[in-house]
C-alpha cells in the first residue's frame, strides 16, 4: 500500500503557511502535493496531467511570489489544481468538477488566488499586461507573473499580447511551461524552435542566470552597440525570437529541479529590470503518475480511477460517441472523393480527426491552438477546389467568428463546419459549453446549419456537407454517445431545409433541432398520458428553415414547441421569425420556445445540466401544461 500521507502540506492551507518552509521542506510539500493532486483527480477525474508537471512549479511560485497580492494567471487553468490545494481549497478540492464544486480551472469568483478566470487558451499574457499597465497607472506595485504552456504559445493570441508587451515595456513575467505538449504532441515551428532552444542549451541553474542578468543590466549604450548586443545575447541564449519580441528571455530551466527553480524565480522576481521577462521552464506532463507507461496524451484528462490500482472507472457506453460517428462517416466520404481535406487546431483526438489522419495523413492537417487561422487555412483551400470539413468545438469556434464571417461567409465559400460539443458539455461547465454556435452562425446569409437528432443522421449530415459545394455549411453535434440507433453504412445527402415529422399528433407540435428529439419524444409519451396529443418533428436544419413544415405544424396545432441546445438567438429565434413573417401568429397560435436559460450554466452531470435548463422530457412537458394552465400536479396520472 503506497503511502498517501501528506504531513508537509496538512500545515498549509494557503501560501503564507509554506513561505517561512525551507528549501528541504518547500521538495517535501511538493512531493505531498503531488500525492494529493492524484488521489483528488482519482476521485474526480479531470486533467491531471498538466498539474502533475507543475507541481514544483506551483510550490516554488507560491513561495516566491506574494499571492495573492501578486497576481499569478495560469493560462486554461487545467493545470491549476495543485495551486487550488495550495491556495485554500484544499478542503473541496475532491468536488472539482462536479454540481456545485469547484470549477476544473482558474475562476475569479472562486478565489482571490485566482486573478483571472480562463479555459480557453493562449489568454494569460494579454490578461497579466493589462493588469501590470492598470497596477502603473494606479502607482500599486505587485508582480504579475503569466504562466503559459508551449501548446497554449502556438495561439496568435500570445504573439498579439507579447509584441504589445515587448513594446510597452512594462514590468511582468510569462512562465513559458515547456512540456513538449499540448494535448497531442505539438505542431509547427514554434514547437521546434522551442525543442531547438533545449537542446542546444543544458538547463540554467541559478549560477548560469546570474552572469546572465550581469550581462543584461540596463546600461546607457548606443542604440546599434545594444541592438548589436541583443542580438548576440540572443545567440548565445538562443533566446532570439522572446529577445526579438523585447523580452529578456531566461533559461531553459528545469521545472522539476527546486534547488534551481526557486533562487532563478527569485532573481526574475528582484530583477531590476526595464521590458518583461519570459522565463523557459522545461517540465514534464504527467510527471509522477503511478500507474503504467505514460498515456499518449501524457494523462492529459482522464476519467475516475482507483488509486491504488490505477483502474479506471469509466461507464460502459452502449453507442458509438457522435465524435467517432463523425469520424468515420468523415473517412467514407474520403475514400470516394480525393478533394475532401479536414483541419482540427490542436484537438485531433477530441475531434476523431487522429482517425482520419491515419487514413489520409496528407490529406489532414492539425495546425495548432489556431482556430482563426483553421478557418481562413480552409477557405484559402475551398479557393482551389478542395472540400475542406474544419472540425471545432462549438465553444473553440467562438475564437474564429470573424473569419467564418468574413473569410468564408462573406466570400460564400464552401468551407464545412464539423462542430462537435455542442450544447452542454458537463464537467468543463459554462466556458465549454456550445451554447451560441446556432446564434453565431445563424444570422449569417446563406449558411446551411443541420443538426442530427442522432448519429445516423450526423452520417447523413456528414455526406450532405460534402454535396454542398456553393456556399458554407455547419453541423453540430454533441458530447458524448449516440442513441444507439443502426448506422447506415454511408450517409444520404439530404434534401437541403426540409425536416420530417417522426411522430403524428394533435394539439401540440414538438419542434425539435438537434438530439433533444429523444427528449420531445419521451415528452409525447407523457402528454399523451395526460390526454395530450403530441406531434413530433426534427427540423434537421436551422438554416434554410422548412417553411412548410413551419405552415403545417403551426395550423394543425395549438400550440408549437421548439426545443433546442442552444442559447436564445438561435433555433427558435429563426422559427419566430419565420412563424411572423408567415402570418402564422396572428390567429392564437400558442408558441413557447425552449432554449438554454439566459446564464451561463456551470459544471456538472449533462443530465442535470439540462434538466436545470428545462430542455429535458420533465422541462418540456412542464412548458406544455403551463401553457395550457394545467397544473401538473392536477393533471391526469401519468401512464
Ligand atoms: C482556444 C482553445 N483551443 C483549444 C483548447 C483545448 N485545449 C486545452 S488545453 C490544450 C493544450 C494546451 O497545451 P499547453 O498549453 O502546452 O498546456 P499543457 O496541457 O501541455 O500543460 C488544448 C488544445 C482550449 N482550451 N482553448
Ligand atoms: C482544457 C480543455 O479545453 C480541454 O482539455 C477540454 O477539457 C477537452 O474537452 P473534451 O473532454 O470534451 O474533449
Ligand atoms: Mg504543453
Amino acid at each position: 500500500m503506497p503511502d498517501r500521507r501528506t504531513p508537509l502540506l496538512d500545515r498549509v492551507d494557503v501560501p503564507a503557511d509554506m513561505r517561512s518552509f525551507s528549501d528541504a521542506q518547500l521538495k517535501q510539500l511538493a512531493e505531498d502535493l503531488r500525492r494529493e493532486t492524484i488521489d483528488a483527480v482519482a476521485v474526480t477525474g479531470g486533467h491531471l496531467g498538466a498539474g502533475l508537471g507543475v507541481v514544483e512549479l506551483t510550490v516554488a511560485i507560491h513561495n516566491v511570489f506574494e499571492t495573492p497580492r501578486d497576481k499569478v494567471i495560469w493560462d486554461v487553468g487545467h493545470q491549476a489544481y495543485p495551486h487550488k490545494i495550495l491556495t485554500g481549497r484544499r478542503d473541496r478540492i475532491r468536488t472539482l468538477r462536479q454540481g456545485g464544486g469547484l470549477s476544473g480551472f482558474t475562476r475569479r469568483s472562486e478565489s482571490e488566488y485566482d486573478p483571472f478566470g480562463a479555459a480557453h487558451s493562449s489568454t494569460s499574457i494579454s490578461a497579466g499586461l493589462g493588469m501590470a499597465v492598470a497596477r502603473d497607472l494606479k502607482g500599486e506595485d505587485f508582480n504579475v507573473v503569466a504562466v503559459i504552456g508551449d501548446g497554449a504559445m502556438s495561439a496568435g493570441m500570445a504573439y498579439e499580447a507579447m509584441n504589445n508587451a515587448g513594446a510597452l515595456r512594462n514590468r511582468m513575467i510569462v512562465i513559458l511551461n515547456d512540456n513538449d505538449m499540448s494535448i497531442a504532441p505539438p505542431v509547427g515551428a514554434l514547437s521546434a524552435h522551442l525543442s531547438q532552444l533545449i537542446s542546444s542549451k543544458p538547463f540554467r541553474s541559478f549560477r548560469d542566470f546570474a552572469k546572465q542578468i550581469a550581462q543584461n543590466l540596463p546600461k546607457p549604450v548606443e542604440e546599434t552597440a545594444r541592438r548589436a548586443e541583443e542580438f548576440a545575447r540572443g545567440m548565445v541564449t538562443g533566446g532570439t525570437l522572446f529577445e526579438e519580441l523585447g523580452f529578456y528571455y531566461v533559461g531553459p530551466v528545469d521545472g522539476h529541479n527546486l534547488d534551481h527553480l526557486l533562487p532563478v524565480l527569485r532573481n526574475v522576481r528582484d530583477m531590476d529590470r526595464d521590458r518583461p521577462v519570459l522565463l523557459h521552464v522545461v517540465t514534464e506532463k504527467g510527471r509522477g503518475h503511478p500507474f503504467g507507461q505514460p498515456a499518449a496524451d501524457k494523462y492529459h484528462a482522464v476519467p475516475k480511477f482507483d488509486v491504488v490500482t490505477g483502474e479506471v472507472k469509466k461507464p460502459v457506453s452502449n453507442a458509438p460517441s457522435y465524435t467517432s460517428v463523425f469520424a468515420g462517416a468523415l473517412i467514407r466520404e474520403a475514400e470516394e472523393d480525393r478533394s475532401i481535406v479536414a483541419v482540427t487546431a490542436a484537438m485531433p483526438s477530441g475531434t476523431g480527426l487522429d482517425r482520419f489522419a491515419k487514413a489520409f495523413p496528407e490529406r489532414s492537417f492539425d495546425v495548432g491552438i489556431a482556430e482563426q487561422h483553421a478557418v481562413t487555412f480552409a477557405a484559402g483551400m475551398a479557393c482551389e477546389g478542395m472540400k475542406p470539413f474544419t472540425a471545432i468545438y462549438s465553444t473553440f469556434l467562438q475564437r474564429g467568428y470573424d473569419q467564418v464571417v468574413h473569410d468564408v461567409a462573406i466570400q460564400k465559400l464552401p468551407v464545412r463546419f464539423a462542430i462537435d460539443r455542442a450544447g452542454l458539455v458537463g464537467a468543463d461547465g459554462a466556458t465549454h459549453a456550445g451554447a451560441y454556435d446556432l446564434a453565431y452562425l445563424g444570422c449569417l446569409p446563406d449558411f446551411v446549419i443541420m443538426a442530427p437528432s442522432d448519429e445516423a443522421e450526423l452520417v447523413h449530415m456528414v455526406a450532405t456537407a460534402a454535396a454542398i459545394d456553393d456556399r458554407p455549411s455547419a453541423f453540430r453535434y454533441p458530447r458524448g454517445e449516440g442513441v444507439g440507433v443502426e448506422l447506415p453504412a454511408r450517409g444520404d445527402v439530404l434534401e437541403i431545409g426540409k425536416g420530417r415529422v417522426v411522430r403524428e399528433g394533435s394539439k401540440v407540435a414538438l419542434l425539435s433541432l438537434g438530439c433533444r428529439l429523444q427528449e420531445c419524444l419521451a415528452a409525447a409519451d407523457d402528454l399523451a398520458a395526460r390526454g395530450l396529443s403530441a406531434t413530433v418533428a426534427d427540423a434537421r436544419f436551422a438554416k434554410p428553415l422548412d417553411r412548410d413544415l413551419l405552415r403545417r405544424l403551426a395550423a394543425e396545432h395549438e400550440m408549437l414547441v421548439t426545443v433546442e441546445e442552444g442559447s436564445i438567438g438561435g433555433f427558435a429565434t429563426q422559427v419566430m421569425h419565420a412563424l411572423a413573417e408567415e402570418g402564422l401568429l396572428d390567429s392564437g397560435l400558442k408558441v413557447r420556445p425552449l432554449v438554454l436559460p439566459d446564464r451561463f450554466i456551470d459544471h456538472d452531470a449533462p443530465d442535470r445540466q439540462y434538466h436545470e435548463a428545462g430542455l429535458d422530457a420533465a422541462g418540456i412537458v412542464g412548458t406544455v401544461l403551463a401553457a395550457f394552465g394545467v397544473d401538473e400536479a392536477s393533471a391526469p396520472a401519468r401512464a
